[in-house]
């Protein structure tokens, strides 16, 4: 497990240009086939402030058989977030050593500090057929669909650059140039949405809920997913395959 030693969140960096292609790609290690996990793995992405914690959260309140998973970064906590809440705050040094023990499915460098979703938080649930979420950036997103081609890729949109500010702005979590640097990293992100299944734009936001639960549901009622959560009505049918 993580210490809770804290790396101070000195400065952040955009992301550069090739940001997606020299991401460190944890995905290149594999973890599995996809007929090993018969869970639904849901990638939520989105320029920071386009509500995708929100949306997630709230679906994560009404659907109890979806999962979140805790990433490990090396930004510090933010006024009330807490060690394995929100995150597992871990120093660079910590970072390193799961990177070199290829403990993360995939890990990127976002808003110049590293996030990475350790692969024990997702294996063995969707193993299990439960479904999971992660919210994660672009480049963690891509690094996931290499290794789970069948991960459904959600990406959210805000309806305005200018509401994408002000969100930031109303937040009131991160300083000025912290927002500057994330409204600047926001057109690299959101030129990636092209790369998604499916795209949510987060202007009301009950509306943008429903979308996501519309989803989550729709992948519940595929062939395949239902194929083995109703085995025996197909039995009784006669359908073999
Ligand atoms: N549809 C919406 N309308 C108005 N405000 C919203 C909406 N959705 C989210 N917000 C607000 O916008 C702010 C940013 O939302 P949130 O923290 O969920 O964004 P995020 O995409 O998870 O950002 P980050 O990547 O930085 O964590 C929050 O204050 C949230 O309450
Ligand atoms: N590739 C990954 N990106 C992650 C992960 N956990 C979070 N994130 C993304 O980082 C930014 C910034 O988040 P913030 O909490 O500092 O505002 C945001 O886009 C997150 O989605 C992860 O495990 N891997």
């Amino acid at each position: 497990m993580a210490s809770s030693n804290l790396h101070s969140n000195s400065s952040e960096q955009p992301l550069p240009p090739g940001a997606l292609a020299g991401a460190a790609c944890a995905a290149e290690a594999g973890v599995g086939s996809e007929a090993e996990y018969p869970g639904n793995l849901f990638v939520v992405a989105a320029p920071s402030g386009a509500g995708k914690s929100s949306l997630v959260k709230a679906l994560l309140e009404l659907d109890t058989r979806v999962f979140p998973t805790v990433s490990h970064t090396t930004r510090a906590p933010r006024g009330q977030e807490k060690h394995g809440r929100e995150y597992f705050f871990i120093p660079a040094h910590e970072f390193d050593a799961m990177v070199a023990a290829d403990a993360f499915i995939e890990w990127a460098n976002v808003h110049g500090n590293r996030y990475g979703t350790a692969k024990k938080a997702v294996e063995d649930r969707i193993q299990q057929g439960a479904d999971v979420v992660l919210e994660i950036d672009f480049q963690g997103a891509m690094q996931i669909r290499n290794v789970f081609a069948n991960a459904v890729l959600i990406f959210i949109l805000p309806p305005s650059l200018e509401e994408l500010r002000s969100r930031l702005e109303r937040r009131g979590e991160d300083r000025p140039d912290v927002i500057e640097l994330r409204m600047r990293n926001a057109s690299v992100e959101m030129a990636q949405a092209g790369s998604f299944d499916y795209v949510i734009i987060n202007d009301v936001f009950e509306r943008a809920l429903f979308d996501l639960k519309s989803i989550v549901h729709a992948q519940r009622l595929r062939y395949s997913a239902q194929r083995r959560a109703q085995a025996q009505v197909f039995h009784a049918l006669g359908i073999q395959a």
